[in-house]
């Protein structure tokens, strides 16, 4: 019935035991140029949730979630769970998907965004992962960047309007709206995307995603920070930071805030950590409100955002987007969406 036979969701992994999260950060970081202080600093973070990330259960309540959407559109793919940084590896699934017979699989990614971390190093999995498996692997094509889907942000609209349902009536109306998403290099970001676009892709994307999200949620006015930075001081990462952006936002008399990780697809780590735990206390340290929106990988909707981009594949119908930002991120067998798209950039301390 059509050119592929499975689905493989494709990740980032997690720990699941304390003795996993070394290991697991050695994987994430190596020829980073991650700081070892940071590195011990992180480890904590794991170690305070006892060395496991929600992120692989989360992972695989999406997938069960796609079966049932599958079923219902008639869609009649298995679906293969892999990671770029611990097990299932990609690696070791898309040996078992070539044993299973599988001959050519489309690879849903777990980010919605462009750039290096968001896009690429998705394409380099794929790659990495095909030649590991040598003769018979499959052929992977990647689905496309979904930052500005319409089901993503309607999910994304929905969760700001139930976080701030959680405020305290007093602070409702004016609680501020704060978007927040996984810095990076300043650098990287200004290599994100192909060189013709103009580069920024990824903070491009994050910025339009967060325009939609409130303007869904009927929301006049926001802020656009930053969270989760590593890599040694002196390399500059996009700010502001949002631990930082709350002590701006009280010092100028603002009382509470809705935080929206528009960001993350899932409750994972840097969400449960980065701000339940840190910008929440800081929050309170400030005498600010603070309630945090949910993330959309629990959201029916973002199941039936997954079936929609491989229903999009196999008509070849056009994205369906509310943005307008440059959109890529489809590609086979790990070849890069354009020339020099979202190009690595050397940083102090990395190795190779
Ligand atoms: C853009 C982006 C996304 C969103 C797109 C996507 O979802 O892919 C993302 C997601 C995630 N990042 C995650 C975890 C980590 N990211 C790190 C480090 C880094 N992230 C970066 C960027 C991103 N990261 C960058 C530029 C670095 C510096 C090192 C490098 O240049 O690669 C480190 C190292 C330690 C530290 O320094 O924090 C960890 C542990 C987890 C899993 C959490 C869990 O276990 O639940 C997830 C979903
Ligand atoms: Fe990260």
């Amino acid at each position: 019935m059509t050119e592929f036979d499975a689905l493989l969701l494709l990740s980032f992994g997690g720990p699941e035991k304390p003795d996993d999260v070394r290991p697991f950060l050695e994987n994430v970081t190596r020829g980073r140029g991650v700081p070892p202080e940071r590195l011990d600093e992180v480890v904590e973070h794991y170690l305070h949730f006892g060395g496991v990330s929600p992120i692989n259960r989360l992972n695989r309540d999406v997938i069960a979630a796609v079966e049932a959407e599958f079923a219902g559109a008639g869609i009649d793919l298995p679906i293969y769970f892999g990671n770029r940084n611990w097990h299932p590896m990609v690696e070791d699934t898309v040996a078992r998907m070539r044993d299973d017979g599988v001959r050519s699989a489309l690879v849903f990614p777990t980010s919605a965004w462009g750039g290096y971390s968001g896009c690429r190093q998705y394409h380099e999995d794929v790659l990495r992962a095909r030649a590991a498996v040598g003769d018979g692997a499959p052929t992977l094509r990647k689905l496309r960047q979904y930052y500005d889907h319409p089901l993503l942000v309607a999910a994304f609209a929905d969760a700001i309007a139930a976080a701030r349902a959680q405020l305290p009536p007093s602070q409702r109306d004016a609680a501020r709206l704060v978007f927040t998403a996984h810095s990076v290099p300043v650098s990287a970001d200004a290599s994100a995307g192909p060189p013709a676009d103009g580069g920024r892709l990824y903070s491009r994307q994050v910025a339009e995603a967060a325009r939609l999200c409130a303007q869904a949620a009927g929301v006049a006015d926001h802020d656009l920070v930053w969270q989760s930075r590593s890599g040694p001081p002196q390399v500059p990462w996009l700010e502001p930071d949002i631990c930082d952006h709350l002590g701006a936002l009280a010092a100028g008399g603002t009382e509470a805030v809705i935080v929206c990780p528009v960001g993350f697809v899932s409750d994972h780590l840097e969400v449960i950590w980065d701000l339940d735990t840190e910008a929440r206390d800081k929050a309170a340290e400030l005498g600010l409100g603070y309630v945090r929106a949910g993330t959309p990988g629990t959201d029916p909707r973002f199941a039936q955002l997954v079936t929609a981009l491989v229903g999009e594949q196999l008509s070849g119908a056009a994205p369906d987007r509310l943005g307008s930002e440059p959109l890529y991120g489809a590609g086979l067998n790990g070849a890069l969406c354009a020339t020099a798209c979202c190009e690595p950039v050397r940083r102090p301390g990395r190795q190779a």
